[in-house]
């Protein structure tokens, strides 16, 4: 409820419009429209929804198992972790302590800005507050000027009733305003924080690969900026309710003696006992439905993203079944949790109703009991009128704090969230910080020209062995080519030797980066190329940050041009739409380029960047054979080492050395040619 209608008063105006605009503040609070019960609402997207993104990366195969245990932890988090208590008011200390700190560094908010907007905030809510009283008790005055017809009383009480209902409206929606930007900045804030510590090499891949913590994507994008906006919403809702509580009792009881305020602190405590019982299987069915919905948006995407092959299958009937039973499981929630409702919305409305008739019955006590029997029935009128204002101000007060404990509760959800992925980025970093000098089977060797791997037993994450007893040794000029049946674990094996597979016993012993050298000396192309979002030199260039004086510089311009023409990628330098210097989104690239080019562009990079090795995983498969030949004695040309996986017998030809899995033993042989 905007306090700013907070229930004006009057006999003939509290029925009319005070109550009526009472009812409507009070459903704000408590009916099924905009919430479920006194306690407030559960909000949608709260618990969390299933990500429609899925991992990157090795994990291809969907894993009902993983699925199923991100599902029970979820289902043990939304019932038992979330509930507010010690633990998660310090993981909440944590996070203000955070955006405090940050907000002295954060490259993207200035502390000026973060300190202003607070205290500004401060300021405008106090002066909020004086207005909501001044706008509260003119009806009161009304009364009074009307009752004894005094013209000259109501011209002036006019203007300024006018004057003040405009402060209030003004000073609610700065108080918005100001909080709005306050809830950008530590959006900010916390969301560059995050990311800092996710978007590192031995983090980012893990955790995803792991999935030791569900839906990352969400709790960045999604989880920072509900926490933001509840945290927002309790400051705006309750920065001072706890003095205006103990101001408006003090009042209630000067207007209409104890029994006032005790009604209405009991009003507010059967309210809360009835709302805390009907809540719980309405939280459990919100979760579910959140849940479903996840899951239905999810099903809906991956149409959209495979519409090709759909199309070239001619599936689209099953699609549309399997979406059908998606949308129907979830039509089947969303019907019990209606019927849910039902029971906690009678009660939410009834208690609100009862709310405007309990502030006639407080002041109607001192009425009857003679309190005010020498008044004039003008005077009379404005009492009421008052009173009914500070009653139900109270009331609504009460209502207010009960619907942000839930704002609470979703505020605490949040944050036990984030403090998780916090947690879990904080014990990967240490674990690769001491993994790249201590456990891992990886280590930098002083010889910057060769790649040398002994005794290597490769296992997958889950620890099923892959292959054992690997020793090679590939020095700078050498080629070699492994090759063996689907599935033996050649790209296993390149993954271990690329440090993103942990699990692994022997040794690999890489070349040593140089100082602040940011020039990779190994790079790996997958088979199915990285396409990233900006412009064709970016593409090129890729991992270079991007960096506006690379665009503009000419030689870098020349040089990618020259590797274009050269991996026969020519025509898109002239291309206006694609060598236009504007970025280009990444999944427009993979629908302007051919899988072959994109291909070619990964190899255009290599030989941008000529590291020392390049470890090619089936890179050149959608390249034509005259075409592999030429972009094979570029590479070799440029002086690039390359570790190759293929299944094409052409590729034979540019590689001196032959590693042979035998998936039958598990074992490789080394073959010199
Ligand atoms: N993330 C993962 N978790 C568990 N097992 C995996 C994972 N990635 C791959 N595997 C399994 O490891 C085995 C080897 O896979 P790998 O991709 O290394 O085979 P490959 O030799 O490269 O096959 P192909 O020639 O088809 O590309 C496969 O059985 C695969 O299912």
């Amino acid at each position: 409820m905007d306090r700013a209608d907070s229930p004006s008063a009057g006999p003939s105006n509290s029925s009319q419009h005070g109550n009526s605009r009472t009812l409507e503040e009070d459903n704000s609070i408590t009916t099924p429209a905009t919430t479920t019960s006194l306690l407030g609402k559960p909000r949608p997207g709260y618990p969390p929804s299933t990500s429609t993104q899925q991992p990157q990366g090795s994990s291809r195969r969907p894993s009902n198992e993983s699925n199923s245990t991100e599902i029970s932890l979820k289902s043990k988090i939304a019932h038992k972790d979330y509930d507010v208590n010690i633990k998660t008011l310090k993981a909440l200390l944590n996070i203000l302590k955070t955006v405090w700190s940050e907000s002295r560094t954060c490259s993207i908010v200035s502390t000026t800005n973060v300190a202003t907007l607070g205290s500004g905030f401060v300021l405008l809510r106090i002066v909020h507050e004086l207005f909501v009283y001044l706008s509260g008790i003119i009806p009161s005055q009304y009364y009074l000027v009307l009752g004894n017809r005094d013209q000259s009383g109501f011209n002036y009480l006019l203007i300024k009733s006018l004057l003040v209902v405009l402060s209030t409206g003004i000073s609610k929606a700065l108080v918005e305003y100001v909080g709005g930007l306050l809830r950008i900045q530590i959006r900010s804030i916390l969301t560059a924080n995050t990311d800092g510590r996710y978007m590192k090499s031995g983090i980012l891949y893990p955790l995803n690969l792991a999935k030791s913590i569900d839906n990352p994507d969400q709790r960045i994008s999604q989880d920072i900026d509900r926490l933001s906006e509840s945290l927002m919403k309790l400051c705006i809702e309750l920065f001072l309710s706890p003095f205006l509580i103990i101001y408006y009792t003090v009042k209630c009881w000067s207007v209409s003696g104890v029994l006032g305020p005790a009604l209405i602190y009991l009003y507010f405590i059967s309210g809360a006992i009835g709302s805390k019982l009907l809540m719980p299987p309405i939280v459990r069915l919100v979760w579910k439905q959140e849940k479903e919905e996840g899951n239905f948006r999810y099903k809906q995407t991956r149409v959209i993203n495979f519409s090709e092959s759909i199309a070239f299958y001619g599936g689209e009937k099953r699609e549309e079944a399997e979406v059908n039973s998606s949308l129907s499981t979830l039509i089947g929630v969303q019907r019990r949790l209606a019927a849910k409702k039902l029971r906690l919305n009678t009660l939410s409305q009834t208690m609100s109703y009862l709310g405007s008739i309990l502030s006639y019955a407080i002041i109607a006590i001192p009425i009857f009991f003679g309190a005010y029997k020498d008044k004039p029935s003008s005077d009379l009128s404005s009492i009421i009128s008052m009173n009914t204002f500070v009653s139900m101000y109270l009331i609504y007060l009460f209502t207010s704090m009960l619907s942000q404990a839930q704002e609470l509760t979703n505020l605490v959800g949040y944050t036990v969230r984030l403090e998780q992925l916090w947690k879990e980025l904080d014990r990967l970093n240490e674990k690769h910080t001491q993994g790249s000098s201590l456990e891992s089977v990886i280590s930098y060797s002083a010889n910057r020209d060769q790649i040398k791997v002994t005794d290597l037993s490769v296992f997958t994450p889950q620890g099923k062995r892959l292959l054992s007893g690997i020793s090679f040794t590939v020095n700078v000029g050498d080629n070699m080519i492994i090759t063996g049946p689907n599935g033996c674990g050649k790209t296993s094996l390149l993954r271990t030797m690329c440090g993103l597979w942990a699990s692994s016993t022997g040794h690999i012993a890489i070349p040593a980066p140089i100082g602040s050298d940011s020039k990779p000396t190994i790079m790996f192309l997958s088979q199915m190329p990285y396409m990233i979002s900006g412009t064709l030199i970016e593409q090129v260039t890729y991992p270079v940050v991007h960096d506006k004086s690379l665009s503009l510089s000419h030689n870098i311009m020349a040089q990618v041009t020259e590797i274009l023409h050269l991996t026969g990628l020519g025509k898109l330098a002239q291309d206006p739409l694609i060598s236009g210097g504007s970025s280009i989104d990444a999944s427009m690239w993979e629908k302007l380029l051919s899988p072959g080019e994109m291909q070619r562009i990964a190899i255009a990079r290599v030989l941008f960047w000529k590291p020392r090795f390049a470890i090619m995983d089936e890179a050149t498969s959608s390249v034509d054979i005259p075409a592999e030949r030429d972009l094979y004695s570029l590479l070799i040309n440029s002086g690039v080492s390359l570790i190759s996986v293929g299944h094409r017998d052409s590729l034979l030809a540019y590689h001196n050395l032959h590693l042979r899995i035998d998936p039958s033993l598990g074992s490789a042989s080394l073959d010199y040619s």
